[in-house]
């Protein structure tokens, strides 16, 4: 069924936004075609018509019963709404910043080289203001900031470009100036870093200070931390 989802058409988008909106997402929302069709201004036709094509294309399932059909948000169709979710995100919290929560935790000890670089740490002199400490500080994002991590897409980053020596290239890096707090400190010179080629996945972020992070703010594995990114 993916394939089919991959050109959802307004229309389409727009009825499964409404049937959520009705409770389809939770369960099976109890829906009259008359009632849909008010809403969303169209012929009870029209809806009869792109109910059965979301049926069709595996983006609800139905029941008929006696006065109306259940109708209930198939994985597939959350998918949908999720995007459309995930594109507002991105459109909205660019300008409000962009608060990540997750917990520190190690990782594969690459850091630490690849910061240590005289290609990327020359750059980071120039465009950042100070020379990192050698490493990044990771951290394991919750599932909603895994998520809201998206909208940092929309936030102008410092760019450091990528470079070659003798024997090899390196990639390109995103940084946004940002802010680390715990429960009991913060510290504000701080960025995250994305490097476009990185062993890690969405859920994760690495810091990149002019401090040990760990010293300065007492932290250990599992500890919660808050990485607020401003907006613009
Ligand atoms: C500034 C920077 C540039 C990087 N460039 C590369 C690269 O060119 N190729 C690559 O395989 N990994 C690159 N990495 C990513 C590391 O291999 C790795 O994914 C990550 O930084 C490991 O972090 P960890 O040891 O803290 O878990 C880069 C990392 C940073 C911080
Ligand atoms: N500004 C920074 C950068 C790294 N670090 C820590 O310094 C160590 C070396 O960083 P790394 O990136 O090479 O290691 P891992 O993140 O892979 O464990 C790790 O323990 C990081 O958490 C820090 O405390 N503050
Ligand atoms: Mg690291």
């Amino acid at each position: 069924m993916a394939e089919s989802t991959l050109a959802v058409g307004a229309d389409a988008r727009e009825t499964l936004k409404r049937l959520a909106l009705d409770g389809a997402l939770d369960g099976r929302a109890q829906v009259s075609c008359s009632g849909l069709a008010a809403h969303l201004d169209v012929s009870t036709q029209t809806v009869s018509r792109r109910l059965r094509e979301l049926d069709e294309a595996g983006l609800v399932d139905r029941e008929m019963v006696a006065d109306g059909q259940l109708v209930a948000t198939t994985d597939e169709g959350r998918r949908v709404l999720e995007r459309e979710y995930a594109d507002y995100r991105r459109l909205f919290e660019a300008e409000r910043g962009v608060d990540l929560h997750g917990t520190v935790t190690g990782g594969m000890g690459e850091g630490r080289h690849y910061i240590s670089l005289p290609g990327y740490n020359r750059q980071f002199v120039e465009r950042l203001g100070y020379e990192p400490f050698p490493g990044t500080l990771n951290v394991d994002l919750d599932a909603e900031s895994t998520r809201a991590r998206a909208a940092l897409d929309g936030l102008e980053p410092i760019r450091i470009d990528g470079w070659e020596d003798d024997e090899r290239t390196y990639g390109p890096a995103f940084c946004w100036p940002a802010t680390l707090a715990t429960d009991d400190g913060r510290h504000e010179t701080v960025h995250v870093v994305a490097p476009e080629r990185t062993h890690h996945g969405q859920d994760k972020v690495e810091l990149i200070a002019p401090d040990r992070l760990r010293d300065d703010l007492d932290l250990d594995d599992g500890d919660a931390v808050t990485v607020t990114v401003e907006g613009q």
